[in-house]
C-alpha cells in the first residue's frame, strides 16, 4: 500500500515512521522539510510512505503527495487541543481537493502518553470527522512513544493494500 502521511508541525509523522519503520523512538526529531519518502516491510506487506513536513509553508503541497495513494494518514498531537481548530481545518481543505475523494481516511490522535490527551471521541468531534461522508474514515488514539495502538494501525493500513 502506498500512504501519505500528513498533519499539523510536530504532531508526529516522522516519528511514526520511524517507529513502524525501524522501532526507534526518540525525543529528538528534526522538523521535516517538505517530505521524507520510506519503504517500510512488516510481515508480507510493503508499506511506500510518504512523510510530509506539516509547517505551514507546507502544507499547499499535502494534496500533491496525498494524490494516488491508497490511504491518507492524518496524526495529530492529541495533548494539544489548541491546535485541534487548526487541525480540524488543514485536514478538511486538503479531502476538499476533488482529487482526492473517496480516498480512505485514517486518523491518528497521536501522544496519549500523555496525561489529559483527548479521546477517540473529542477527536471525531473537534476535527468534524463526523462531516466527511465520502470516504472510509478511522480515528484511533495512540502514542509513538509507547508504541500504543500502533498494532491496530498496521492492521488498519495492511487492509488498504492490493
Ligand atoms: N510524548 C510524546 N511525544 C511524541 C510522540 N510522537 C512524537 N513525539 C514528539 O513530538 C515531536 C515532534 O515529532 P515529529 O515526529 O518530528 O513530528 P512531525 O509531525 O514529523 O513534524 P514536522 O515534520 O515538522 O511536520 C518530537 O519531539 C517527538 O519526540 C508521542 O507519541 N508521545
Ligand atoms: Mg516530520
Amino acid at each position: 500500500a502506498e500512504i501519505a502521511v500528513v498533519g499539523l508541525q510536530a504532531s508526529g509523522k516522522t516519528s511514526f515512521v520511524n517507529v513502524i519503520g525501524s522501532g526507534q523512538w526518540s525525543e529528538d526529531v528534526v522538523p521535516t522539510v517538505a517530505f521524507n519518502f520510506r519503504k517500510v516491510r512488516k510481515g508480507n506487506v510493503t508499506l511506500k510512505i510518504w512523510d510530509v513536513a506539516g509547517q505551514p509553508k507546507f502544507r499547499t503541497m499535502w494534496e500533491r503527495y496525498c494524490n494516488g495513494v491508497d490511504a491518507i494518514l492524518f496524526v495529530v498531537d492529541s495533548s494539544d487541543p489548541e491546535k485541534f481548530e487548526s487541525a480540524r481545518f488543514e485536514l478538511h481543505q486538503l479531502l476538499g481537493h476533488p482529487t482526492l475523494s473517496s480516498v480512505p481516511l485514517l486518523v491518528l490522535g497521536n501522544k496519549n502518553d500523555i496525561d489529559g490527551h483527548a479521546q477517540v471521541k473529542d477527536l471525531i468531534s473537534a476535527l468534524q470527522l463526523d462531516k466527511i461522508t465520502d470516504r472510509p474514515v478511522s480515528c484511533y488514539s495512540c502514542s509513538m512513544k509507547s508504541q500504543h495502538n500502533l498494532d491496530i494501525v498496521m492492521q488498519w493500513l495492511s487492509g488498504r493494500s492490493h
